[in-house]
């Protein structure tokens, strides 16, 4: 069996085994608590430019399907874990997690301590690293170039370059323009579960191709940093002097944050699992969600005369969501589409389109 290293900023070196794709990759080494969903890891366009670590220790027990794809391909720089399971067990199963790897030429590591992994990570924050097969030794240069990496482009690398229409299960009763920052398909489905014709519009896309044309805008997820996203802010702005229903989840709420000129930060290690508390401060309730992000909004710039902090993380304090004071306009950090994990805030989609049904009524 082949050996495989993952090389971090700081020096330090894991020696493990090769799986999936043979060769050398550059990332931001970051790590999921999920005890499932590797699939979904694997496909959705927020972990572009990152080397994900699953810290639960036997990933790939039921296999890669073909229904739970978040998008058309992987976007991860590598992908670690403590046991890769070689002969999964599903009646869904298409291919296994190492065939599916080697097919998006994801280069992976296996058999290493993940849990030091990311005691390290959790203890001195997110960081550059280098992961490569027994043959792909980097140079100096490389390592260089690793330590420089920043990801960047990150938007307009995930995004489509046109349209793409999703019909409604069913009857069309509403029409929602997506923005394409990343987006997960579940967050389609999800709205399309709930009789709308969803229409994924590239991120740049410009606000007068939307106001007045559709019934309601969606904020998806995405990678990177949201502060490189200048261009898109500029047309959030735009957008917001509409009266048109918004939702933004995760990069679309962080994206949403900047265009009303609160601040984004980023956070020593980000969150990324199934289990993480956020309350909703108005309904005095707890909620278990799903999330996957590096930065978050910072509470005190939100400017209370446009929007107030709805949602907290009960782990940290950090803001989960906003809702604006005089629209109907709402976001949140995490992840209420997510599947597997938690469903406690699917209802967040609801609210949505009775946003959306108030303000058709209004304007009858
Ligand atoms: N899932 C997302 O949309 C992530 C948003 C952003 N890229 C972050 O890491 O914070």
């Amino acid at each position: 069996m082949k050996k495989a290293y993952l090389l971090l900023a700081d020096g330090t070196l894991f020696e493990g085994t090769a799986v999936g794709y043979e060769g050398q990759s550059i990332g931001e080494v970051v790590f999921n608590t999920g005890m499932a969903g590797y699939q979904e890891v694997l496909t959705d366009p927020s972990y572009y430019g990152q080397v994900v670590t699953m810290t639960y220790p036997l990933v790939g027990n039921y296999g890669i399907n073909f229904e739970d794809y978040e998008s058309r391909k992987s976007w991860v720089s590598g992908f670690i874990m403590r046991e890769m399971c070689e002969y999964p067990s599903n009646w869904r199963c298409k291919v296994t997690l190492d065939e599916y790897l080697k097919a998006q030429k994801v280069v992976g590591l296996a058999g290493i301590d993940t849990r030091r992994l990311t005691r390290k990570l959790r203890g001195e924050g997110v960081m550059n690293g280098v992961i490569y097969t027994e043959g792909f030794e980097p140079d100096e240069q490389t390592i260089a170039e690793m330590k420089a990496y920043v990801v960047k482009d990150a938007v307009k690398t995930v995004t489509c370059d046109e349209n793409i229409v999703y019909p409604a299960d069913g009857e069309t009763k509403y029409r929602i323009a997506l923005f394409d920052y990343g987006v997960k398909y579940n967050i389609e489905r999800e709205l399309c579960k709930r009789g709308c014709e969803v229409t994924v519009v590239p991120a740049y896309t410009k606000p007068e191709d939307v106001v007045g044309k559709y019934d309601g805008v969606m904020l998806s997820n995405g990678p990177g940093d949201p502060a490189e996203n200048v261009e898109i802010v500029a047309n959030l702005k735009e957008l917001l002097k509409s009266d048109m229903p918004i939702f933004g989840i995760c990069l679309g709420h962080q994206l949403l944050a900047l265009a009303i000129d609160a601040k984004t930060t980023k956070l020593k290690y980000g969150h990324r699992g199934v289990n993480h508390p956020v309350k909703d401060i108005d309904a005095d309730r707890t909620y278990i969600t799903s999330q996957n992000h590096g930065y978050a909004v910072v509470g005190e710039s939100v400017d209370p005369q446009i929007a107030r902090v709805r949602y907290v993380n009960l782990n940290d304090g950090t803001v989960e969501g906003l809702e604006h004071i005089d629209r109907p306009v709402f976001t949140v950090q995490y992840h209420p589409e997510v599947c597997p994990g938690p469903m406690d805030t699917s209802y967040l989609f609801d609210k949505f389109i009775e946003n959306i049904e108030k303000s058709k009524g209004g304007a009858q």
